[in-house]
């Protein structure tokens, strides 16, 4: 597979494109490229947003012109970048480092059928688990699987962190109207109070704990596995009555002689952080809603999935979205992007965002290992508007600029009785915030008193779907998976491993050890601790 790509530009093309494109980019701080031009422009809108399947997003705010886009789509060919998008789905080496395949879009059906992956045929390995989850979410519906005391299960909860949960989070609460057939819960971190809250909230006797791990070593899942399990103990419940796992196969989970209620399995060519589509949100979702509704996420999914795969660049709109944030984040120099959903359901995408962008891009070598020329990702963050707005928004709009996703969704979930105030529904209010911040950032307003003066000129998307149905969140999902994977290929970097979160936990293991010896021996005094260390673990064993 060839890395080069434009922060790693092992190719004289690609180095002069860079130049080029830097070269692009100074032309926006010319009077005649701010927004308020820009927008006035005939065909602005028409020329700069593009839709597909209700999926509709708006770029006419962005600081792009033709000649932008024109270098950023020849970033795109010299990287093959898309070609490596539809190579990821045919089960080809995506993932160097790992020397492993990227198969989130077959969970959803996307790529060749069969599709043979190490001898292995992925599409039907993954259907036999679909059809598991299908027969055991049937089961406990239906109370034939049921809880120690006899009653069936009414909530379930997630033991997972990372990918394996952030992902499902998201979309439980997206999906999660009144009509659900079981309340989910997530206890992903280590943190006492995160148990303390949950068992707050649940009814200990129907209550199914869900634990999520591909590794089955994270060492909060475990702790907390074995939190739940000793408390549960101690309240006479069997762990294993009331235990699913979801694990990769031959894991410490993955063990016959620790019985649990049923365990599922996923795969190690699909990627935490990429796995919602995988058994690691199918379970929990199809417990909590219905495997129908988790089977029109898929669907979703993969009509996003087949939107890349089909469209020219120029209609691509995950291709053009991460080639927007390419030339925000290299060529303008923004530090940050805020992804802002006008709905509350949605109010977890940003977190899950921020795993799904930060772990793949944060990178300092290319796909082979070779420096990078500067280092590459973004921060992502964001809130729901207009919470958003009562925030941090001062910032957006007089402060450091930096561009913005707003998000909006035409049909809210809720459709019950909806009041009027001021002339509109709650509803409309939203939109009306969504609308009026996108243009204040862009168009600004001149004022003689320089503290209400507003420079305008600040980037922003607009992104439509039609509801909060599981279609619309499944493209939403893969729309944003799209847009990272062909961002890091764009780069030339490797979005599929994450070595940098690994240092971190070496270190916090050593620093365990000194702990379990103090508890062993209260008069140890952390002998092997740095100086800083001693200081806060004395501070904490001495409670000062
Ligand atoms: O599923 P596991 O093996 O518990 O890993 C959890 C998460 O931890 C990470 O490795 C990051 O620490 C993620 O990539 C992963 O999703």
């Amino acid at each position: 597979m060839n890395p080069a790509g434009l922060l790693y530009p092992d190719d004289p093309s690609i180095k002069k494109l860079h130049e080029k494109l830097t070269k692009a980019a100074q032309d926006f701080n010319a009077p005649d490229y701010h927004l308020q031009k820009l927008l006035s422009r005939p065909g602005r809108f028409s020329d700069f947003s593009l839709d597909t399947d209700g999926f509709f997003m708006d770029f006419s705010r962005q600081r792009v012109d033709e000649n932008a886009l024109s270098l950023l789509r020849e970033s795109q060919r010299l990287s093959n970048a898309l070609k490596k998008f539809s190579e990821m789905t045919q089960a080809e080496i995506v993932n160097p480092t790992e020397n492993r395949a990227a198969l989130h879009t077959a969970a959803r059906g996307t790529g060749p059928s069969p599709l043979l992956y190490k001898e292995m045929d992925v599409k039907a390995q993954m259907q036999q688990v679909n059809e598991k989850i299908e027969q055991f979410c049937a089961s406990v519906h239906e109370g034939k699987i049921c809880s120690a005391c006899g009653k069936p299960f009414t909530q379930a909860v997630v033991i997972g962190i990372g990918g394996s949960y952030l992902g499902c989070e998201f979309v439980y609460q997206a999906l999660a109207g009144a009509d659900r057939k079981l309340d989910l819960f997530f206890l992903p971190n280590v943190d006492i109070d995160n148990f303390a809250r949950v068992i707050e909230s649940i009814d200990k006797e129907t209550t199914l704990w869900i634990v999520i791990s591909k590794s089955y070593t994270t060492t909060e899942t475990m702790a907390n596995l074995n939190q739940v399990s000793t408390w549960l103990n101690t309240m006479g419940i069997a762990p294993k009555d009331h235990m699913v796992t979801i694990t990769a196969k031959g894991s410490p989970g993955d063990d016959p002689d620790t019985p649990v209620l049923a365990s599922f399995y996923m795969f190690d060519f699909i990627g935490g952080r990429y796995s919602v589509s995988s058994a690691v949100g199918g379970l929990p979702l199809s417990l909590a809603l219905g495997y129908d509704v988790f089977k029109r996420f898929l669907n979703g999914c993969s009509i996003m999935d087949t939107h890349v795969l089909e469209s020219p660049e120029e209609k691509n709109i995950p291709l053009t979205a991460a080639m927007i944030s390419i030339w925000n984040i290299l060529y303008m120099g923004y530090p940050a992007q805020a992804i802002i959903p006008y709905t509350s359901r949605l109010a977890r995408l940003s977190p899950h965002v921020q795993q799904l962008y930060m772990e793949s891009l944060g990178k300092s070598v290319s796909a082979t290992g070779q420096p990078l020329t500067q280092p590459a990702g973004t921060i992502i963050f964001g809130e729901p508007g207009t919470n958003a707005q009562h925030s941090f928004f001062q910032l957006a709009h007089q402060g450091k600029a930096f561009p913005i996703d707003f998000i909006g969704v035409k049909m809210p979930g809720y459709t019950g009785l909806q009041a009027i105030s001021k002339g509109v529904t709650n509803h409309q209010e939203l939109w009306a915030n969504l609308l009026a911040q996108a243009g204040a950032l862009a168009l600004g307003r001149s004022s003689d008193d320089p503290a209400r003066n507003f420079d305008g000129n600040r980037p922003s998307t607009i992104i439509t779907i039609d509801n909060l149905e599981p279609e619309s969140v499944g493209m939403l999902l893969s729309f944003y998976e799209a847009r990272t994977v062909l961002e890091g290929f764009i780069l030339g970097v490797n979005p599929f491993d994450q070595f940098g979160v690994e240092l971190g936990k070496v270190m916090a293991g050593d620093i365990r050890k000194e702990m379990a010896a103090r508890n062993q021996d209260p008069s140890y005094t952390f002998a092997c601790a740095s100086q800083t260390d001693n200081f806060y673990l004395n501070l904490l064993f001495n409670k000062r």
